[in-house]
């Protein structure tokens, strides 16, 4: 074995006593790039290609590897980040964390429990899982072993052969899952992977037509849910959300089927860029590269709900399921940790809320002019889970007391078990901050159903949308809505008498225009008090003395006020 840093990067882990075709011990292995190693040394080659292996040059799957590297994290000091929830909704499901397991074929390379290995993990820790159709068990077994109540979606490819594909649907259903991954990157056959190909290589029988009404034919053959999975325009994205998917999965496939094709960060600037509005009409879910808690948190405030691992549980499976929860629990408290030092401890609040990244360089790079003239994604849009499911129930609740056995969660049980009050409070101190407003839902259903993502009352006051102006008539109540600077910075506000929309900018003065002044308890009143004025477009609160503004004057940086400017 030739263990070599493949281009991760160098954290000081020591392979020199380990033996080569052995795994080495679990305790050396403390983030998720050291399973690949692990694996590296522990697989055959052809094993190892098989799981590492992505298209022509590889040059899409190492971007998605490094293009993290360009993006900057905004990391607020004044908060109460006493109590962190990871919970959160996917398609009106409840789970204990933003990420999920991400289909990926043959898990039996690995290890002889394959895909149900993940089943267990995934139960253990409250995480979705959504097996491959070209997994080593077939759906039966994978279903089987689902612990009570634990909710898993399955994968499926658009095969030339429609009777296959019927009866696998069907099959998905009778097997308990509650929804469908339909993948859609790959017309006709597999991409050439050049690493594997060295080992044989194989071929695959998908449909060459995938146009919206073969699409909308495949999404008729089951009563499940249909995800579009693969999806690496923003124009496909646009179209998905057309046709009326619930939510689209923005995938490269990690760089296996096309290569230079965009990473997911790229993807979803575009669709910022291009189609704002499609964040609020669906769910998004993203993968590639992942493999640390702040590129998860960097997909969820570029408006991703939920996010992919494709070869991190590969590799981890060379342990078997204690493999694969021990990944998931390092992410679970990077994650923790994270969300704490970055000051927004509700995962909630961390979906669509740009405030936390700074993507310039990527935008410089990619459009030759960034998105907005400060430094944030502009206007943030704040996706919410619009989906409802039909699902009754949440993954088990095996879950605080399993991961409470581990050193490694035994913080992340405590924080968690406690989200619920944490949430409920945050939500009612900073609902415009981001979807914090979901964070009632999803905390408030600790054990119970998720149907109720219930959401909608308190998320509408904080939700941007051009197609929304139902959004806003049937926002919260007032009482219920607060903002504050910086965590609503470049959020929308409408939850003042009228229900307009105001776009918060911390630290923007717009000069002149005065209307009038008025000295008010706090930012929200400020705003409220605009919304109920005649000709009010404007505002900027200094200390308490809030000043109505008639015309927007030119956008000067002044540290310390807290502004919001009418956009509808
Ligand atoms: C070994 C392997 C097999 C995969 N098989 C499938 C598959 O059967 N269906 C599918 O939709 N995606 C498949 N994928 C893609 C993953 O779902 C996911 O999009 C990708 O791996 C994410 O990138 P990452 O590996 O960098 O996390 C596979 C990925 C790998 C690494």
């Amino acid at each position: 074995c030739t263990i070599d840093q493949e281009g991760l990067p160098d954290t000081g882990l020591d392979t020199s006593s380990w033996t080569c075709g052995t795994a080495p011990a679990i305790s050396n292995l403390v983030c998720a790039n050291d399973f690949q190693f692990a694996a590296k040394n522990t697989l055959s080659g052809a094993d190892y290609a098989y799981y590492r292996t992505a298209a022509l040059d590889e040059i899409t799957y190492n971007n998605n590897m490094h293009i993290w590297e360009k993006i900057r994290l905004n990391g607020y000091t004044f908060a109460d980040v006493s109590n962190v929830n990871l919970k959160t909704s996917i398609l009106g499901y409840q789970f204990q964390a933003p990420f999920f397991i991400a289909p990926a074929a043959y898990a039996g390379k690995a290890n002889s429990g394959a895909e149900t290995n993940f089943v267990k993990a995934a139960a253990s820790e409250g995480l979705l899982y959504v097996p491959s159709i070209s997994s080593s068990q077939s759906i039966e077994t994978i279903g089987s072993a689902a612990a009570s109540g634990q909710i898993m979606f399955h994968q499926e490819y658009i095969w030339s052969d429609l009777s296959r594909l019927q009866d696998e649907l069907s099959r998905m259903e009778a097997a308990g899952f509650k929804a469908v991954f339909l993948t859609m990157d790959n017309a006709g056959t597999s991409g050439i992977r050049t690493r594997y190909m060295r080992y044989g290589g194989g071929a695959a029988d998908h449909a060459s037509s995938f146009t919206i009404d073969a699409i909308n034919k495949i999404r008729s053959m089951t009563k499940l849910p249909v995800v579009a999975k693969g999806l690496k325009t923003a124009v496909d994205v646009k179209k998905a959300a057309d046709i009326g998917f619930p939510a689209v999965y923005i995938s490269n496939h990690g760089g296996r089927q096309v290569d230079l094709v965009p990473t997911a960060v790229e993807i979803l600037l575009e669709v910022h860029r291009d189609y704002p509005e499609v964040f609020s009409k669906m769910e998004i879910y993203c993968d590639g590269g992942v493999r640390r808690a702040d590129h998860i948190l960097i997909l969820l405030a570029l408006g991703c709900r939920a996010v992919g691992l494709g070869r991190s549980p590969m590799y981890a499976n060379v342990y078997g399921t204690s493999g694969v929860t021990k990944l998931i629990q390092i992410l679970k408290l990077e994650l923790q940790t994270e969300m704490a030092n970055m000051g927004l401890a509700d995962v909630n609040q961390w979906h669509g809320n740009t405030s936390f990244i700074n993507t310039r360089q990527v935008e410089l790079e990619l459009f030759g002019s960034p998105l907005s003239d400060d430094t944030h994604v502009s206007p943030t849009v704040i996706p919410k889970p619009l989906y409802t499911g039909s699902g009754s129930s949440t993954v088990s609740s095996a879950t605080s007391s399993t991961s409470s056995s581990s050193s490694l969660t035994s913080s992340s049980s405590n924080t968690q078990t406690s989200s619920s009050s944490a949430s409920s409070t945050t939500s009612s101190v900073s609902s415009g901050g981001g979807g914090g407003s979901s964070s009632s839902s999803s905390s408030s259903s600790t054990t119970s159903s998720p149907s109720s993502s219930s959401t909608p009352t308190t998320l509408t006051s904080s939700t941007i949308s051009s197609s929304t102006s139902s959004t806003s008539t049937s926002s919260a109540p007032a009482s219920t809505v607060s903002v504050t600077c910086p965590t609503s910075n470049n959020t929308v506000y409408a939850g003042g008498p009228n229900g307009k929309q105001f776009l918060i900018e911390c630290g923007i003065d717009h000069v002149g225009g005065d209307l009038k002044s008025q000295s008010v308890s706090s930012f929200t009143a400020c705003i409220n008090l605009c919304d109920s004025t005649a000709g009010c477009v404007d505002v900027s609160l200094s200390g308490s003395a809030c000043y109505l503004k008639k015309s927007l004057g030119a956008a000067k940086a002044a540290g310390g006020i807290q502004g919001a400017k009418l956009i509808s």
